[in-house]
């Protein structure tokens, strides 16, 4: 597919925007709201069970109407119409991009390059919800006929932050009675960690590789196949113990698993944008069939918003635009995401990669330097850990950091008035940095006159605010499309593909051929620059010693 992409930045739509930038950059959120006392009940959108309040940035709705006619500029519209029509968005890899056809429901049809492919999609479904039943329901044995107990899911990048984030959030909806634990990096720390303490009788090894070729991925697997025959002793001891998710049937047998007991998906799954594939058996197992279905219909509720309300009232495109507001008009290079529940500790760790990996790009579609600053570093954690750790910097630093506040009305666990506390500051923390305290407000109070600067907050600080019922699966899966839409949105506006992942080749590159010059006998001959050179010298004569 050929998209030639907008050159934003010219078109009258950047420029109406921009002008109006400049006519709110000396504006106070303190003003705004003074201006527009109901701007806290006009600037939201709801989507599903999300409810999202816009209200607390510099914006108004003026604002809104010009970033949702960049968006149409852009060809935001047209670019969400040939994704879901399953056409080639991914343009530097030539494949379609059709994560929204792992939730769209059985009878629906997505076509592309000739092929329908929700039923395939529904046939793999049914394949996970049949093996998920009978690990939970001790059908599935091990191979001297014990229970499975423990599952070990080995996969890096996508193929291990989705299912990891997904099953810490859902924590409370999973089997306790079983273990589940994550593999993904090469440090042999990793994988020591994950088994030091399971029975390799009662424990199962999902290996999860798009590819089935990743270095991190297969050196775990293999170090978990030893572990495993070390333990059992009889080779056929894998056929029960090793399960793998893939697209590349023959990788999964050259390692040694049946394709029987293969998982398929499609080159057109993106690995961030994984989770909700086979690569999310793992937390399927966990989580079970129900609950899993539950969270496809939370991202598909969230897919038909997004592909069908107007930008305006579109909660992740606006999302996504008001991010664009502030990496590109106001300078900011960061975004902040704060979970205000305690199992969604990795949900920035999985953001980081959908967000960089996607957006970090510094060249359009046809290979143009981009003209305006793309992806920003996502970071995050739980609420109110947070607040004892780097909020002071957001409250009173130098650097403009666009916060999203993602709260839940009702707790998991009713434990005294912990969820009262916990929401307290959470409406807290956004107040605080909207408005700040002023100067007078401070020497009212009878601070100290040397203290007054020091207690002063300057506010104007934007946030976003999140807020749903409770984290169930249904909610979890919102709240992903949400992010995976906002991804788009902004690649779309950058002219860039969200979609590939050239940056990270090189990398990979490099380290194979270090390798061997790290295990060579006698002296290789290093061709590296001098920092490099000394670097290895150094860690050989450590190895030799
Ligand atoms: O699933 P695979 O093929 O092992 O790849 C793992 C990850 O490696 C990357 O290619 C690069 O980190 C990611 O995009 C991908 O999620």
């Amino acid at each position: 597919m050929t998209i030639t992409p907008v050159r934003i930045t010219e078109t009258p739509e950047w420029k109406a925007l921009a002008e109006h930038q400049r006519s709110l950059a000396g504006r106070h959120l303190r003003e705004l709201f003074a201006d527009d006392p109901t701007r806290g009940e006009t600037l939201t959108v709801d989507a599903a069970d999300l409810h999202l309040d816009f209200s607390k940035n510099r914006l108004t709705a003026e604002t809104v109407r010009l970033l949702a006619a960049v968006a149409e500029r852009a060809g935001l519209r047209e670019r969400i119409d040939a994704m879901f029509a399953g056409e080639h968005i991914n343009v530097t890899e030539d494949r379609a991009v059709l994560h929204v056809a792992l939730r769209a429901p059985e009878g629906s049809s997505i076509t592309t390059d000739g092929r329908d492919v929700v039923p395939d999609v529904h046939a793999v479904l049914r394949d996970m919800e049949d093996f998920a039943r009978r690990v939970r329901g001790g059908e599935w044995r091990g191979h001297s006929g014990k229970r499975i107990r423990a599952v070990v899911n080995i996969g890096i990048g996508g193929s291990d932050l989705g299912p990891k984030m997904a099953y810490e959030a859902l924590k409370d909806h999973t089997d306790r009675s079983m273990v589940f634990r994550f593999v993904s990096n090469v440090d042999g720390s990793d994988i020591w960690e994950a088994t030091c303490d399971l029975d390799p009788a009662e424990t199962l090894f999902i290996v999860s590789s798009k590819t089935f070729t990743t270095l991190e991925t297969l050196t775990n697997a293999t170090t978990a196949r030893d572990w495993l025959l070390a333990g059992l002793g009889d080779r056929s001891a894998v056929a029960k113990h090793f399960v793998a998710v893939s697209t590349n049937a023959e990788k999964v047998r050259e390692f040694g698993i049946d394709p029987a007991n293969m998982f398929g998906f499609w080159d057109w799954v993106g690995g961030r944008y994984s989770y909700d594939s086979a690569i999310g058996l793992s937390l399927m197992i966990a989580i079970g069939p129900e609950a899993f279905r539950d969270m496809l219909a939370g991202f598909r509720a969230i897919d038909e918003h997004f592909r069908t309300a107007p930008f305006e009232r579109n909660l992740p495109a606006l999302m996504g635009l008001i991010g664009v507001w502030y990496y590109d008009l106001w300078g900011a290079g960061t975004q902040a995401v704060l979970p205000y529940d305690h199992y969604l500790s990795r949900f920035a760790d999985y953001l980081q990669q959908l967000e960089m990996e996607s957006n970090g790009k510094s060249v359009t579609l046809t290979g143009e330097p981009v003209d305006l600053p793309t992806g920003p570093v996502v970071w995050g954690t739980p609420g109110t850990n947070g607040q004892h750790a780097y909020y002071q910097l957001i409250h009173q630093g130098t650097r403009l950091i666009p916060a999203d506040f993602i709260g839940f009305l009702h707790p998991h666990h009713r434990v005294g008035t912990h969820h009262d506390l916990l929401m307290a500051n959470f409406f807290a923390q956004t107040e605080a940095l909207a408005f700040g305290r002023t100067r007078e407000e401070v020497e009212a109070e009878g601070v100290p006159a040397a203290q007054v600067p020091h207690r002063t907050f300057a506010g104007n600080h934007p946030t976003n605010t999140l807020l749903a019922p409770a984290l169930t699966p249904r909610v979890l899966g919102e709240l992903v499309a949400t992010y995976e839409h906002r991804v788009l949105t902004q690649g779309v506006v950058w002219g860039i593909d969200s979609f590939d992942q050239w940056g990270v080749e090189l990398g990979k590159a490099l380290a194979q051929r270090i390798v061997p010059e790290l295990t060579a006998e006698g002296s290789p001959e290093l061709r590296h620059d001098s920092s490099t050179n000394a670097l290895i010298r150094r860690y050989r004569a450590a190895r030799a010693g």
